[in-house]
């Protein structure tokens, strides 16, 4: 098991890694505690055995669950039990119900103590860790969310004894984004560990979400709310990712759309001369190692590019004519680049094109 504190802007955040770090939820035993869970996840008896006295709300997890009705039925049930700001949500599950227990935290009485129990590897070396957090609104990827730290995250492995190979590749996408921008160490690590990684050796698994939860807390401590120009280099691969997303109505998973978006995203940077020649290829090269999806041609839901185009106009990096992109040099390395909107629309529909 693996542990650190970590600073960011005015919160401590404790992360713990490893088989059993469940445990530590007996630390909060004497508060008043809400359990926002999965209900496709058997986490109750789980959870009972550090917190006998625990209120659970189970949710319907995927990117269904990332709407502001369900919200505001979660809310209501709140409501209806007697929740002070000494008190704590408890996120259990992948990356849609953290996003959407987390968004909950940080507004109901303006502001409750969080703790994110990732089940999913996304969730693990991604979705539960930097504070973002929120809900989709109008075929827009997060258009409504907070930056709201959790106090706590475990990365408990035994949860992904459960989980399938197709979903641990999902999170493998994430990691593979942090290797090509922030890490080339982890890069070669995942270059050289393939069947490990792939058959849930628990040792390597716990390295790479320890290292990913490392490499990602360390952007968010210099730009915790993406005004530096710094915490958008998590967002690579993501102005197309979410544009594959949006196209599609929300049926392809985020880890399989942003696996295509770096390989386009990589492609404009070559094309406009700032990414080093064979970084595109590095790219490919580890997506396809792992059978990640590098083309549209791969993904096998109808795209409407209309609705692609429009999530681009929304992309939270967007300033004015231009977007913020996080642009690979050579792996391991980034620069960010001012681009037209118009030029990222134009290679977008070059990429989205079936
Ligand atoms: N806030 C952030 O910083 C951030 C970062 C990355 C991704 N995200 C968001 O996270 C979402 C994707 O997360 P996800 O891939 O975890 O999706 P998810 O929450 O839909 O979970 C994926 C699938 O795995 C199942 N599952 C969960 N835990 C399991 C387990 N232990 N065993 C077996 N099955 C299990 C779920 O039921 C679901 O079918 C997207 O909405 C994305 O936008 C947010
Ligand atoms: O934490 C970040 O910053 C990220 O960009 C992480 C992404 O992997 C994640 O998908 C995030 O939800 C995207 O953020 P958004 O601001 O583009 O909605
Ligand atoms: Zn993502």
């Amino acid at each position: 098991m693996r542990e650190s504190l970590e600073d960011i802007c005015c919160s401590k955040i404790r992360v713990i890694v490893g088989e059993g770090s469940l445990s530590k939820l007996s630390e909060i035993k004497d508060s008043n505690t809400v359990v926002i869970y999965s209900r496709r996840v058997d986490v109750t008896d789980k959870i009972n055995k550090y917190l006998p006295n625990v209120y659970f709300i189970p949710i319907n997890d995927g990117e269904s669950a990332k709407e502001l009705s369900n919200v505001i039925s979660i809310v209501e049930k709140l409501f209806e039990r007697n929740f002070d700001r000494g008190d704590y949500v408890i996120a259990v599950g992948g990356g849609t119900v953290t996003d959407v227990a987390g968004f909950i935290a940080s507004i109901y009485l303006r502001g409750l103590n969080l703790v994110n129990v990732p089940t999913t590897f996304l969730g693990m070396v991604d979705a539960a860790i930097g504070g973002k957090n929120g809900v989709n609104f109008n075929n827009i990827k997060n258009l409504i969310g907070t930056f709201y730290q959790p106090s706590m995250i475990i990365s408990d492995l035994e949860f992904l004894e459960t989980l399938p190979i197709e979903e641990l590749k999902k999170g493998l996408a994430e990691v593979i984004k942090y290797g090509l921008t922030l890490d080339k160490e982890l890069y070669d690590y995942l270059s050289l560990n393939k069947d490990r990684v792939i058959n849930k050796d628990k040792q390597v698994l716990e390295e790479v979400i320890f290292r990913s939860t490392l490499d990602k807390l360390g952007i968010v401590k210099e730009d915790e709310r993406e005004t530096k120009g710094i915490r958008i280099v998590l967002n690579f691969g993501h102005t197309i990712g979410h544009a594959i997303e949006a196209g599609s109505s929300f049926n392809v998973p985020h880890g399989y759309a942003i696996s295509v978006g770096m390989v386009c995203e990589a492609k404009i940077a070559e094309e406009l001369g700032y990414a080093e020649e064979g970084v595109v290829e590095d790219v490919l090269w580890l997506l396809q190692l792992y059978g990640l999806p590098y083309d549209i041609s791969q993904i096998d839901a109808p795209i409407d590019i209309r609705l692609a185009l429009n999530a681009i106009n929304m992309d939270k990096k967007h300033r004015k004519d231009a977007i913020l992109m996080p642009f690979p040099t050579r792996i391991g390395s980034w620069k960010k680049v001012e681009v037209p909107l118009d030029t990222i629309k134009g290679f977008a529909e070059q990429c989205l094109k079936k």
